[in-house]
């Protein structure tokens, strides 16, 4: 599956803002909803339609409407948690399943505490949003753990990802697309993304230690 790299103005600007290093917890906050919302305009877009008759002003007229395709978004937490009201801002129905991971800041190994997911997860697109994708394990353990419960249908949506990170995805997990608001540089010596946003957790969370 390919990789989507998102090169639309709005969100190349948006995501400009977030560099900045001074740029407000609340300002980083909006801006990670904001895109977070753009992307998902970009990740559902082969979503299944369907006919419908309905009465217009000048009588009857056939629309389109969503055929009720089951949905769940999947934030990784924390930092995916601020994307996710962006997200439900287009697809509001959707069934929400948490997965908490953190990245061991030394060895960058993803472990995983906790895991909520929802029902008849077999019938729905998963949508996995995180703003960051750096060596891909955080993505990798998700999908693995989504798969197991029996999901066939899985998008990614990021941020910004490392070419390092993507390629570990796309290897591990062929079948699942990434969009990503920019495809960065490289991963520096701690597994930051270069350019990247910094810690995006710590950004959204407001815990930056100055
Ligand atoms: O691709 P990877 O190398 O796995 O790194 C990316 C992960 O690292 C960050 O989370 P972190 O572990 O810092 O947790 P947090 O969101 O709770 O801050 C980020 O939000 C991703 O989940
Ligand atoms: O650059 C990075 C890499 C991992 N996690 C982040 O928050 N930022
Ligand atoms: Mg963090």
């Amino acid at each position: 599956m390919p990789i989507h790299e998102i090169r639309h103005p709005l969100v190349r600007h948006k995501l400009g803002l977030m560099r900045r290093a001074d740029l407000s917890t609340k300002s980083f906050r909006e801006l990670s909803q904001e895109v977070g919302a753009l992307l998902t305009y970009e990740a559902v877009k082969d979503l299944p339609l369907e006919p419908v008759t309905i009465r217009g002003w000048a009588g009857d007229v056939e629309v389109e409407k969503l055929s009720g395709k089951k949905v769940t978004v999947v934030p990784i937490l924390r930092a995916g948690i601020g994307m996710l009201d962006g997200v439900l801002t287009l697809i509001p129905g959707a069934r929400v399943s948490v997965v908490g991971i953190a990245r061991n800041e030394e060895t960058l190994e993803a472990q995983t505490y906790m895991e909520r997911l929802v029902g008849e997860l077999d019938q729905r697109l998963a949508l996995v949003i995180d703003p960051m994708l750096a060596t891909g394990g955080s993505m990798i353990a998700t999908i693995d753990l989504l798969k197991r419960a029996g999901c066939r249908e899985i998008r990614a949506l990021v941020l910004v990802a490392a070419p390092e990170g993507i390629e570990r995805v796309m290897s591990a997990h062929p079948d699942v697309a990434i969009y990503a608001a920019s495809i960065d540089d490289r991963l520096n010596e701690n597994g930051y993304i270069l350019p990247g946003l910094g810690d995006a957790g710590d950004r959204i969370f407001g815990t930056k230690q100055h």
